[in-house]
């Protein structure tokens, strides 16, 4: 488990990381998502203590990372792919973490095996790809045999099926019990791989919540409805009260009613539905409702809603990334 409480950091003027409180639990892969520069990568330095935080605290399961023994047995992390001695090879390498940290030398021969560089593994790490820097970086993290892994951007570099991998890798890790901690900016590739997701825009804290909820609290959820008696079928629903949008192409979008009813009514009044299919937006789709409510925030300056909590100022660029995003309430 990794605690964090009001961990903030800054580089001056700079808030890069502001007041985060979240708890990374074990069993599920979590999701750490935000555009570039939103404070992913500062949060994890900070975690495995190569940053000081400029106030707050961050906990490996109730320890200060200074305070583990042989640290790669609790948490492995894959951080920056390329920071490694390039003259080493990939076995010298994981043989130099394994010397410094107790670990038996037999260990990194399993975990080249696990990452597939067994072939390479006299070859120097600064000839690698990034795909394999990658996969070197990931036996790394896993050469402790940790309850704890933490990966920054790991699908970087890899090709389809190291992606493949990686998700599968990071799926089977949090099966095992273990606690999964993976950052990116690729939303779609967080809906396949995560189960629970903390999402931070300008260092803040914008959503702690399961995948499923943040989909659902985020984003429009339709029925679309194909018919060739589509007059008939406008009038069936809007005599049953129900709001339908025309969307084009002979297709219909119903808000605010069940795939089941529709298809009931249908039934009762003998329509024949080519399509009739319940539509969930994606992650990606989530995002950008939620990069949308934030500028509409910022372009109502006379909005009387609630007040965001301690609004940063606008970066150079203008309001940022989900800046004065708040969840809806439930059951909206
Ligand atoms: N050493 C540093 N000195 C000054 N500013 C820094 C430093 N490290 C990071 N920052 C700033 O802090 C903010 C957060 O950076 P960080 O790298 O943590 O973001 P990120 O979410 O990991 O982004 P990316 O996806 O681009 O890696 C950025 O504005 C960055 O410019």
């Amino acid at each position: 488990m990794i605690e964090l409480e009001g961990l903030t950091k800054r580089y001056g003027e700079k808030v890069a990381v502001n007041n985060l409180t979240f708890t990374v639990r074990p069993g599920v892969v979590t999701g750490f998502l935000g555009p570039n520069g939103a404070g992913k990568s500062t949060t994890m330095r900070m975690m495995l203590g190569l940053d000081n935080p400029t106030a707050g605290d961050v906990r490996i399961d109730g320890k200060h990372y200074a305070q583990l023994k042989d640290p790669l047995t609790y948490i492995g992390a894959l951080l920056d792919a390329k920071a490694m001695h390039g003259g080493r090879s990939a076995f010298n390498h994981l043989l130099c973490l394994a010397q410094s940290n107790g670990i038996p030398r037999s260990r990194v021969h399993e975990v080249l095996d696990t990452v597939g560089l067994t072939a390479v593994a006299r070859k120097k790490a600064k000839g690698f790809s990034l795909g394999m820097g990658q996969r070197l970086g990931i036996a790394g993290a896993l050469l402790g045999d940790p309850e704890i892994l933490m990966f920054d951007e790991p699908v970087n570099g890899l090709d389809p099926e190291g992606i493949h991998w990686i998700r599968n890798l990071m799926k089977s890790l949090a099966a095992q019990g273990r606690t999964v901690f993976v950052s990116s900016h690729l939303m779609s590739e967080m809906a396949l791989t995560a189960d629970h997701l903390v999402v931070i825009g300008q260092g803040r804290l914008l959503a702690d919540t399961s995948m499923s909820d943040f989909i659902r609290e985020n984003s429009r959820s339709y029925v679309r409805l194909r018919s060739p008696q589509r007059e008939r079928l406008l009038d069936v629903v809007h005599e049953a009260g129900i709001t339908v949008v025309e969307a084009g192409n002979g297709t219909l979008e119903v808000d605010g009613a069940t795939s089941e009813r529709l298809g009931e009514l249908a039934a009762q009044h003998h329509l024949v539905l080519h399509e009739l299919s319940p539509q969930q937006a994606s992650l990606e789709e989530a995002f950008m409702q939620l990069t949308a409510e934030s500028v509409e925030y910022h372009a109502h300056a006379d909005h009387q809603g609630p007040p965001v909590a301690d609004p940063a100022p606008p970066g150079p660029g203008g309001p940022g990334w989900g800046e004065g995003w708040q969840p809806r309430p439930k059951g909206e």
